[in-house]
């Protein structure tokens, strides 16, 4: 469900850069994925420097990665508004819609990003695309995997049941769900899809996200600050 096709300079370069938006006394959110990665390095290396944030990280693999880098770490309990999350993406379009989830981490990842005063994706050059093509990810509750089916089949699109994370059998969320991947082709409405996908019963959230302020694309050479027309 990723793609890895973009290189790692670029995506550093993006996440290094996004960085840069954060001050002493920042909560920021902590995203999810090979991206984010860079990010959480570089907090890290700041805060080794004496920047003062607290990190709300977005999944076990996120939060493993802030200790190992000494981020002091809270939560959306202790800390309900966040001043900024920074968080990767699996495809961006040209509105800046958002597909997220190849690490099945969407669903947390959309809670803190709402909960941002200002939501920042980080993203290789190779991501962005005029339109929206890749297969959503979706969170759902087991018992629920029939009815969401049938209800995703009623909007155009294919479910398939995501597997392999090092176990036999559907790949289990952080939150102990099934993720699943809706292919619709080409997603000429993202926001109504959503909205269309909040609707169903026992799908716990899905992967597309319409509330970035800032993408900052990276390439090899540079990074490039794309701004939500509001
Ligand atoms: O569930 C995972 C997340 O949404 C990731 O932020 C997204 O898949 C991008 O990950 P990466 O930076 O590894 O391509």
């Amino acid at each position: 469900m990723k793609d890895h096709s973009g290189s790692d300079l670029a995506r550093k370069n993006a996440a290094v850069k996004a960085c840069e938006l954060v001050e002493d006394g920042m909560a920021v959110g902590l995203g999810t994925g090979s991206t984010t990665a860079y990010a959480i390095r570089e907090l890290g290396r700041r805060v080794d420097e004496g920047l003062d944030i607290v990190g709300v990280p977005t999944s076990y693999a996120s939060e493993a990665l802030a200790i190992e880098c000494n981020i002091p770490l809270s939560t959306l309990a202790e800390c309900p508004e966040l001043d900024i999350d920074i968080d990767g993406a699996d495809q961006v379009d040209s509105s800046l819609n958002v597909i997220k989830g190849g690490g099945a981490a969407h669903t947390k990842e959309k809670i803190v990003s709402c909960s941002s005063k200002m939501f920042a994706v980080v993203i290789d050059g190779n991501k962005l695309k005029d339109v929206l093509n890749r297969g959503v990810p979706i969170e759902v509750l087991p018992y629920a995997r029939r009815l969401v089916e049938k209800k995703i089949a009623g909007l155009g699109g294919k479910c398939t049941v995501r597997t392999g994370s090092g176990k036999d059998g559907p790949t289990i969320s952080d939150n102990g769900n099934f993720i699943m991947d809706c292919d619709f082709g080409v997603i000429n409405k993202p926001a109504a899809l959503a909205e269309a996908l909040a609707q169903i019963p026992g799908l716990v959230e899905h992967g597309i996200f319409t509330n970035a302020d800032f993408v900052y694309v990276g390439y090899e050479d540079r990074v490039e600050r794309l701004e939500r027309k509001k």
